[in-house]
Formats: structure tokens, C-alpha cells, sequence
């Protein structure tokens, strides 16, 4: 897993190492390992044109000890410096070797005519939007066609939560020390780091445990359950699907393949007749329960691993009776859509239960759960809100959207590498529930089963696109290849980073460098 820390467990990590080290060791440290990713991608050091972005803290501080290396190796280095006292030993270091300040008229000739920028506007001290002239010197960047390194972060994003609330450097490339930072994982930060390298400064040993951690495809590999020599399909795991509606039938056969094509022992489709007939025509496997509307609780199916209640399935009394019935078992319980909303009207249905619960909501979905906020916020903040609702329904939770994140009480948060846009047409977060209960049906836990679920869906999307765009139909067609690519891989790596001119077309299938 890469792991995520916040900025005062990074600060106090930092401090307990700089006791210990000579005065400047964990600047030089950084700095060095800046330097070298800098170096490495410059087609030619000697002669190239480089800018430094320089604000008033210790982020300015590496930029412009970094500049001085790729000076010394012959570069035109010129420093733009944005805070009112650049780092003093750093810029004498800098104009020893030879790095030059340019004026801040020339901001814009300068960064036009780089062939690299390194963004050291601000770091981890960053507070709130960039002030002036900090944003102005962020968005010269963006327009720019130089590659972008940006120094432990990409200033403007909010170290912590990844939200960005004005100008933002757009980086190819993020050289962050000691560890990663949650800002640099999560939406709409995520967008803005490109690659991100990290740089070991030492601080591992004195890092408590993360808040954030992002899993690689051997992580995930581990998780996955294989069928053995003993299983059969009740062991197994039998999952029940409680899906779709004679309103929404497609909700039920998205659900249901998306469950199937994970891997259960034994599929027990529950539902109305006329949805149960079309399930069975596309998936003859699924075994039916038809369900009494005048009863709905009455004939639950009893000998069942888990439930996914929810996708399609309406919001009237019965599904109501329904949602209350399946919560009352001991079983674990998925929630996605309906139920969701649902459960927002009886939040105790869920923050009382005992047994394993995961719920799959959009951001949409999610404010519902969280009476006092509203979806844009929810995008705005997702990591916080992930949390609370975690918290306040005391079970795992799943946000879907941009980046995926899970939640669940006492754990780290997880995001999810594989997410793409390919992702946002109808039908896939019905997908994704089937997958993910049947990963419940198979015993992993609500975090275990979200967090291989959303991974194996991000990557089935990946690798069924041929360009054309990828239905939800496609996507459950290319779950058995997503876990071929998952267990076949002896790779530690995560998936690309996306939309980065560094990243494009080096990565193969399942994390794999080409
Ligand atoms: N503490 C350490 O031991 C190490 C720190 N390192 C570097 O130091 C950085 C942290 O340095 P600092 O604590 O000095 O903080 P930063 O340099 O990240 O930011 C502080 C500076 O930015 C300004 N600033 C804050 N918010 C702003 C905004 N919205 N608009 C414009 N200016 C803003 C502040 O006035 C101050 O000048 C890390 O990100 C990393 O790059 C590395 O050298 C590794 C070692
Ligand atoms: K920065």
C-alpha cells in the first residue's frame, strides 16, 4: 500500500529526525532527490532552460538548492521568487552555481520560453487559496509547454484533503518527501500531481500509522480469494441480490453479472417476477426467489453469505420492508442506490446494526446520508465527508465518483487508483455493487471487499476500452480479464497516474511498466 500522512504527523516525524541529523540534512536530502528527478528528465542538462518558482517557506528552500545542482550541470536557471524572504542559505547556494533571479515582470517570457519549472510556491505551510503573486505564477505554468515538477506538492492543492480553492500548479511530475501526503490522492487534488516520485528522507521509522493508503495490484492480489481444492458453491459464498424493479430491470442483470463474473459460489436473484425472468434469460446460473409484494420480508432466502440490496429497486414501502428485513439478519449487507436512500430516512437501521455493512453511495447519495451537506460539498471535501459518514453510520463506507474512497471507523481511508472517466455512464455502480458483494459472499471484510471491488472495476473499464466508449456491459465482459491481470502480476506497482505527459503509454496491463 502507499501510504498517505497528514501534515502534523509529517511535522512532528520531521522534527523527532532533525534531532537527531546535522542541521540541513533533511533539506539536502530533499533537495538531492529533487534535483536527480529533474536531471533525469531534462533530454539534455547542459544549456536547457529552467525555472524555479520560489515562495517564502522551506518548499522555496528545496526548489532553489535543486536549482543549484541542475546549475552546476550547466542548465540556464533562473529563480522567479514569489514570498518576501526567499530561504537564505538556498538562494546563496543557488547564485553560487551560477542561478540568477529574474524579474517578476518577466514571469510570463521566462516560463514560456522553459523547457522546466519547478514549483516550490509552497509545500505543506501552504494555507488556503494561493495569494498574490503566487497564483498568478500558477497559472503561468498551466499555459506553459514546459514539464512541471512540482516540490513535495503541487501548490494549491491543500496538503491534507486534496481540495484546491483557486489557481493550482499542474504537475507532470510530484517529488514528495518522506511520504505521501492524502492531498495527492484524493479528488480534485489527485488531478493536479501527474507522477508522483517519492523521495526517502528517513522519516519511515518515526511515522505513525497513515490516513490514507492507496493499494498497488500485488496488494490487492493478496486480498482476491481463489477457490481451492475444498470449495464448493456453498462455501463458496452464495450471495443474495435484492435488485432492479419492473422500472429499472436493467439495475438487476448489471447487478447480479457484475456479482457473477467477480466469482460467488451461488447467485440468489431476488425479486418480482418479470425482472426475475429477464435476470435468469441473460445469467440461466441465478438461481430465483420470487418475491411476494404483499410480504416482502416473509420468503428472504435464509442460507445466504450476503446481500446487495438496492440498485433499481424503488423507493416504495415494500423496498422499505425489504431493506429493514435484510438488516435484520447477522449477514453482511451491501447498500448501494435506493437503499441508500432509504436508510437516509432511518439512519439507525444501520448505525445499530452489528453485522459487516458496507454502503456504495455517489456524492449525491452521500449528503443524503449527511443531512447537513450538500453534493457539491461532498465533491468539494469527499475525504471529510467519507469519514463522518463512516463514523456516523458506524460501518464501511464507499464514495464513488472521481477518486473512489473507503472509509470505515479506526482505519485508514483507501483510494482507489484505478478509477477513470471511462467510469461515469449508467450501470456501473450497479456493476460495482455485485462485485463487491460477492466479495462479501467470499468472506473478505466490508474495507477488503470495497477496496478489491473498486480496483477491479477501474481496471476492467481500463482495459475494455479500444476507444470507443465502455458500457456497463462491457465492463462486466471484462472482469475475468481485469483478474487475470491482477493475479498474473508480479508486479508492486499501482496503475498509472492519469493524464500526465510523463506517464502516457509507459504502463502496461495491471501496473506493469513497458
Ligand atoms: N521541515 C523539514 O524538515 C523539511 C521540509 N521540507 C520542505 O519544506 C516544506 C514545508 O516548509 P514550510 O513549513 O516552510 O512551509 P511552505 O514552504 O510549504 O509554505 C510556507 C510559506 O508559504 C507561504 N504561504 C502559505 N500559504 C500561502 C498561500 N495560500 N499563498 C501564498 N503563500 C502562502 C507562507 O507565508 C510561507 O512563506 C515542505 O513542503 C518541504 O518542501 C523538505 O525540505 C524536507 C525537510
Ligand atoms: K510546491
Amino acid at each position: 500500500m502507499r501510504q498517505a500522512h497528514t501534515v502534523q504527523t509529517v511535522r512532528e516525524a520531521e522534527e523527532a529526525l532533525m534531532a537527531s541529523r546535522p542541521e540541513g540534512a533533511l533539506m539536502r536530502a530533499a533537495a538531492g532527490g529533487l534535483a536527480a528527478v529533474c536531471i533525469r528528465l531534462l533530454p539534455r542538462v547542459y544549456g536547457a532552460r529552467v525555472v524555479v518558482l520560489v515562495g517564502g517557506g522551506d518548499n522555496g528552500g528545496d526548489a532553489l538548492y535543486a536549482g543549484a545542482a541542475i546549475a552546476r550541470r550547466g542548465a540556464r536557471v533562473r529563480a522567479l521568487v514569489a514570498g518576501s524572504a526567499p530561504h537564505a542559505a538556498g538562494l546563496a547556494a543557488f547564485r553560487a552555481a551560477g542561478g540568477a533571479v529574474a524579474a517578476g515582470a518577466d514571469a510570463a517570457t521566462e516560463i514560456g520560453a522553459a523547457e522546466l519549472v519547478v514549483d516550490g510556491l509552497v509545500g505543506i505551510g501552504g494555507r488556503g487559496a494561493l495569494r498574490e503573486p503566487h497564483a498568478t505564477l500558477a497559472a503561468l505554468t498551466g499555459e506553459a509547454d514546459a514539464l512541471v515538477v512540482a516540490v513535495d506538492l503541487p501548490s494549491g492543492i491543500d496538503a491534507d484533503t486534496g481540495t484546491v480553492s483557486g489557481p493550482c500548479v499542474r504537475a507532470d511530475v510530484t517529488v514528495t518527501f518522506g511520504t505521501h501526503k492524502p492531498g495527492l490522492f484524493v479528488d480534485p487534488g489527485a488531478r493536479y500531481v501527474g507522477v508522483v516520485e517519492l523521495v526517502d528522507i528517513g522519516l519511515g521509522p518515526r511515522l505513525p500509522a497513515p490516513r490514507v493508503v492507496s493499494p498497488q495490484v500485488a496488494d490487492i492480489a493478496a486480498l482476491l480469494p481463489e477457490p481451492g481444492p475444498e470449495s464448493d458453491k456453498y462455501r463458496r459464498g452464495v450471495l443474495a441480490v435484492a435488485a432492479g424493479s419492473d422500472r429499472y430491470r436493467g439495475a438487476a442483470v448489471l447487478a447480479v453479472g457484475g456479482a457473477l463474473r467477480t466469482g460467488v459460489g451461488l447467485l440468489r436473484y431476488v425479486g418480482q417476477q418479470g425482472v426475475a425472468t429477464e435476470v435468469v434469460h441473460h445469467w440461466p446460473e441465478a438461481v430465483v426467489s420470487v418475491l411476494d409484494p404483499t410480504d416482502p420480508a416473509g420468503r428472504l432466502p435464509q442460507r445466504v453469505a450476503a446481500w446487495v440490496v438496492g440498485p433499481g429497486r424503488g423507493l416504495h414501502p415494500t423496498a422499505a420492508m425489504e431493506l429493514e428485513a435484510v438488516l435484520a439478519t447477522d449477514r453482511p449487507v451491501l447498500l448501494d442506490a435506493d437503499a441508500i436512500t432509504l436508510l437516509a430516512k432511518r439512519p439507525e437501521l444501520v448505525s445499530d446494526r452489528t453485522a459487516p455493512t458496507l454502503l456504495t453511495p455517489h456524492a449525491g447519495e452521500l449528503s443524503r446520508l449527511l443531512p447537513d451537506s450538500t453534493p457539491a460539498e461532498v465533491e468539494e471535501h469527499r475525504l471529510d465527508h467519507v469519514v463522518r459518514a463512516a463514523e456516523r453510520y458506524n460501518c464501511t463506507v464507499l464514495l464513488k465518483g472521481s477518486t473512489t474512497l473507503i472509509a470505515a471507523p479506526g482505519l485508514p481511508v483507501v483510494v482507489n487508483p484505478t478509477g477513470t472517466p471511462l467510469l461515469a455512464t449508467a450501470g456501473t455502480g450497479d456493476v460495482l455493487a455485485g462485485a463487491a458483494g460477492a466479495l462479501l459472499s467470499a468472506g473478505l471484510s466490508p474495507p477488503d471487499a470495497a477496496t478489491c471491488a473498486a480496483y477491479l472495476h477501474g481496471l476492467a473499464a481500463r482495459l475494455a476500452h479500444d476507444g470507443a466508449p465502455v458500457s456497463s456491459s462491457d465492463l462486466i465482459g471484462a472482469l475475468p480479464v481485469a483478474f487475470a491481470a491482477i493475479l498474473g502480476s508480479d508486479s508492486e506497482e499501482g496503475v498509472p497516474a492519469r493524464g500526465s505527459k510523463v506517464a502516457d503509454g509507459t504502463r502496461g496491463r495491471g501496473g506493469r511498466r513497458g
